[in-house]
């Protein structure tokens, strides 16, 4: 028995907001785990400090599917995305915490590596095509083989994936949701143009990729989809609302275009008929919201049965803890696709220590025993929480709130 003695949350903000949890063990061994959901991030520290740690205390840290199952079926109340990233912080130390004891990366823990290292997609943006594919040819160039095309919509003063300045991408960014304005009209006409361009400009042997944030209806994304064809893009992403998973049997009728979706899954039942109707081609869940490495493995293996792959959401508002552990698992896995890669700033990694690598369009996690990310608790002190919300949208014509 391994016993759980303390767990703390600990929330720290070094240019966006992190939530992590710490437990420690009886003899001296600790793990972390991510628990930050963007945007919403007190209610997943309150649900940890005032409803989870008080019955960790005391447990067998070696028990992660009998935590897990505690904590899941023990709740009453089932998944949503606070319940599911407090689990998934706590799934996190625990691996974390047996991998240590066990003197072995993590991906050791999880069967091995099925394969060298990781195939990772990075994102290009700019407020034109051109800016845009200046800016993708710069991440060809530090060896990317994917990137994410998002460029600004001409008559459209912002979108989404579009940095406003010259700082890096960064969407949860007032202190009271900004608005912004839509037009589905002006954002179909143009997108395809940016990637006749970017074909044109980047050649035929580097992945492309683009998120278009939910914003269609389903006819709307098969005929994006259609025109998006001759590009052949690795996968077109969150086309609709994840809320009705029938809406993709439409998509799915039109268009060849690879289909991806997950980041704001939190359970297998998000995605069960999407999977095993073979209506998406990758399954964008994470580690963080989606309940840990014990639940992600689920879902991963089930979609393995259906020639579904991961792709998961890596976006910098997902701590490097969660980044650390996502790795581990996609060098494990079977039906591993691509993962997503947002570089966290040197601020973020100098409170998050961080000992994955990255090579020639490739990562790899560290060989450190654990998932190999540590919390400088002293210098996460230094940033204290400060609110932050991703903006909002309404559409252009009549003002009526849609998908951001
Ligand atoms: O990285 C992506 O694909 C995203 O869509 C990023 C999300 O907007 C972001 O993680 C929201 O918190
Ligand atoms: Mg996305």
């Amino acid at each position: 028995m391994l016993k759980i003695e303390a767990a703390r949350v600990i929330v720290s903000s070094p240019g966006r907001n992190f939530v992590t949890l710490k437990i420690e063990t009886k003899d001296g061994v600790y793990g972390v785990g991510d628990a930050t959901l963007n945007g919403r991030e007190l209610a997943v520290a309150s649900y940890l400090q005032d409803h989870v740690i008080p019955c960790l205390i005391g447990r067998d840290a070696h028990r992660i599917e009998d935590i897990w199952q505690f904590l899941y079926r023990g709740a009453y109340w089932r998944r949503g995305p606070v319940t599911m990233s407090a689990i998934a912080a706590v799934d996190m130390a625990l691996w974390d915490i047996k991998a240590k004891v066990a003197g072995l990366p993590l991906y050791q823990l999880l069967g091995g590596a099925s394969r060298d290292n990781v195939l990772v997609y990075c994102h290009a943006n700019g407020k034109t095509i051109e800016d845009t594919l200046e800016d993708a040819v710069k991440h060809k160039e530090m060896g990317y083989k994917a990137i994410r095309l998002q460029a600004g919509v001409p008559g459209l003063k912002s979108t989404y994936g579009v940095p406003k300045g010259k700082e890096a991408y960064e969407p949860a960014d007032a202190d009271i949701p900004t608005e912004n304005l839509w037009s589905t009209e002006k954002y179909m006409r143009s997108l395809p143009k940016l990637f006749e361009e970017g074909r044109r400009v980047l050649g035929d042997d580097v992945h492309l990729l683009h998120d278009v944030h939910h914003r269609l209806t389903p006819i709307e994304a098969a005929r994006l989809g259609k025109d998006l064809e001759p590009y052949r893009l690795f996968w077109l992403e969150d086309t609709v609302d994840d809320d009705n998973q029938e809406n993709f049997r439409i998509i799915r009728k039109h268009t060849t275009t690879p289909l991806a979706i997950g980041e704001i899954f939190n359970s297998i039942w998000d995605c069960r008929t999407l999977i095993q109707e073979q209506l998406i081609d990758y399954i964008r869940a994470t580690i963080v919201h989606a309940g840990g490495i014990t639940h992600l493995r689920q879902i991963a293996h089930f979609a393995d049965l259906f020639n579904v792959k991961t792709g998961f959401h890596g976006a910098t508002d997902l701590s490097p803890i969660t980044m650390a552990s996502a790795l581990h698992f996609d060098m494990a896995i079977h039906n591993f696709g691509i993962q997503e890669h947002m570089p966290h700033s040197e601020q973020m990694e100098s409170i998050f220590k961080v000992n994955y690598t990255f090579e020639d369009g490739f990562m790899h996690p560290s060989e450190t025993p654990g998932h190999g990310c540590d919390i400088d608790e002293k210098e996460a002190a230094k940033y204290p929480y400060k609110r932050a919300y991703l903006p909002v949208n309404r559409l252009e014509q009549g003002g009526a709130m849609c998908n951001w």
